[in-house]
């Protein structure tokens, strides 16, 4: 075991960086990626242990892939782990979307986001009854004694952190948590008895019944640690070298947090591949807030995603709203098992390294065309997605 472990860090070039494997001049370890980077480094975590050390082009970067090495890290090094790489920082404080990656999504993108701004700008607008983000924003950039300011650029780069990062994460969070289900028919029922029990004959689920569903929240803490729509979080930077475990982590290396490896680590979770919602249920204790090492979907330490909050929200009630209003199953002759469950490449913008990777969807949706109301005996998935994206609408606007 211990010849194995020197041999592993002999193959780095100095032995002072943690184990990892051999690199290539000039790509370094990208042949080693494959379509889905999230997996290949969980592949290769299993031999080279949880403080993996590569490099992705001549881009040193470490991948952190258990709960143990997780709370090593940062109990110790919080403020050192918390930058991002300058590639996210051209274009707003928050900016997590490197827009010259996708220039005719970007230059639509200003567009749209400058006529917002030139609408909530027109002295003619019709006043609405609350100020959305935008008025928020355009209110402070005037008002001189804030001691912040910003350009219209920066509310604009603003505006696209919050499509970006917010939209594809949430609904590939319902996606998959309704796939669970479907698996799981006595989740199913758990979690329809539940919601139709607080919301019964209201005829709407409304944000309010949303803390009464203690069920419904362990389903999407569950759906988030087997399907964590960022897989790698969002990558960090360290801001200075420092040591861990005696290893060098030198200034400036990337870091990816390995949510999903996280998630799946048999050390912190029993059968953990297995669907099994009791394991949040009345569990208080297990928390998003980036404290509980072992489940970290939106963040670690000191910094995190700033949409949770609004992310559970819109989740849970289009969920919520699903299983009130629908029965939901798979068409005659087609098998929960027969449901292709791999996860493909999707675009969510979410950057990897020097290319747009990846959060983790369901390879084929064909099935949610397929999903049949059991009251019509109608195939009609797709307005169920649509009444529990609408959801999402209503809600962002
Ligand atoms: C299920 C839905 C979501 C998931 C799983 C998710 C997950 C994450 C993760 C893992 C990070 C990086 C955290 C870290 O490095 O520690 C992040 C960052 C971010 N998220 Fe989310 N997110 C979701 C929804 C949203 C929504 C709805 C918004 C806003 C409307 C949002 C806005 C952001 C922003 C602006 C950042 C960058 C923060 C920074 O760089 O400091 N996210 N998110």
């Amino acid at each position: 075991m211990l010849l194995k472990k020197k041999k592993k860090e002999e193959e780095n070039v100095s032995s002072s960086l943690p184990p990892g494997p051999r690199n290539l001049p000039l790509i370094g370890n990208l042949h080693q990626l494959g379509d889905l980077p999230h997996q290949s480094l969980h592949r290769l975590s299993h031999e080279y242990g949880p403080l993996m050390f590569l490099k992705l082009g001549s881009v040193p970067t470490l991948v952190v892939s258990s709960a143990d090495m997780v709370r090593e890290i940062f109990r110790k090094h919080d403020r050192v782990f918390s930058d991002r790489p300058i590639l996210y920082a051209g274009r707003s404080s928050l900016t997590i979307a490197p827009t010259w990656l996708l220039p005719p999504m970007a230059s639509t993108g200003e567009k749209f986001y400058d006529k917002v701004i030139e609408e909530n700008l027109d002295p003619m607008r019709h006043k609405p009854m609350h100020e959305d983000l935008v008025d928020i924003l355009l209110r402070v950039q005037k008002d001189p004694s804030q001691a912040i300011s910003f350009s219209n650029e920066q509310i604009k780069g603003v505006l696209t952190d919050m499509f970006i990062a917010g939209t594809d994460t949430s609904s590939a969070t319902l996606v998959w948590t309704m796939a669970e289900l479907i698996r799981n028919p006595s989740a199913m029922n758990k979690a329809q008895n539940e919601v139709r029990k607080v919301v019964k004959g209201k005829g709407n689920v409304e944000e309010s019944d949303l803390t009464r569903f203690v069920y419904l929240k362990s389903l999407v803490k569950e759906s988030l640690r087997l399907h964590p729509p960022a897989p790698l979080l969002v990558p960090r930077e360290t801001i200075e070298s420092c040591k861990v475990l005696g290893y060098d982590v030198p200034a400036q290396t990337r870091v990816f947090i390995s949510a999903m490896s996280i998630g799946r680590d048999p050390k912190s979770w029993e059968n953990p591949n297995e669907f099994q919602p009791e394991r949040f249920f009345n569990s208080g204790d297990i928390e998003f807030k980036g404290q509980n090492f072992e489940f970290l979907p939106f963040r670690i330490g000191r910094r995190g995603c700033p949409g949770t909050s609004l992310a559970l929200l819109l989740v849970e009630l289009a969920l919520a709203n699903l299983l009130y209003w629908f029965d939901w199953r798979l068409p005659e002759g087609m098998r929960a098992e027969d449901m292709n469950m791999e996860e493909a490449f999707a675009l969510a913008f979410l950057c990897f390294g020097n290319s747009t990777k990846s959060t983790s969807k369901i390879k084929e949706m064909g099935w949610v065309d397929k999903l049949v109301c059991a009251k019509c005996e109608l195939p009609h998935g797709r307005d169920m997605m649509d009444l529990g994206l609408r959801g999402f609408k209503v809600d962002m606007e």
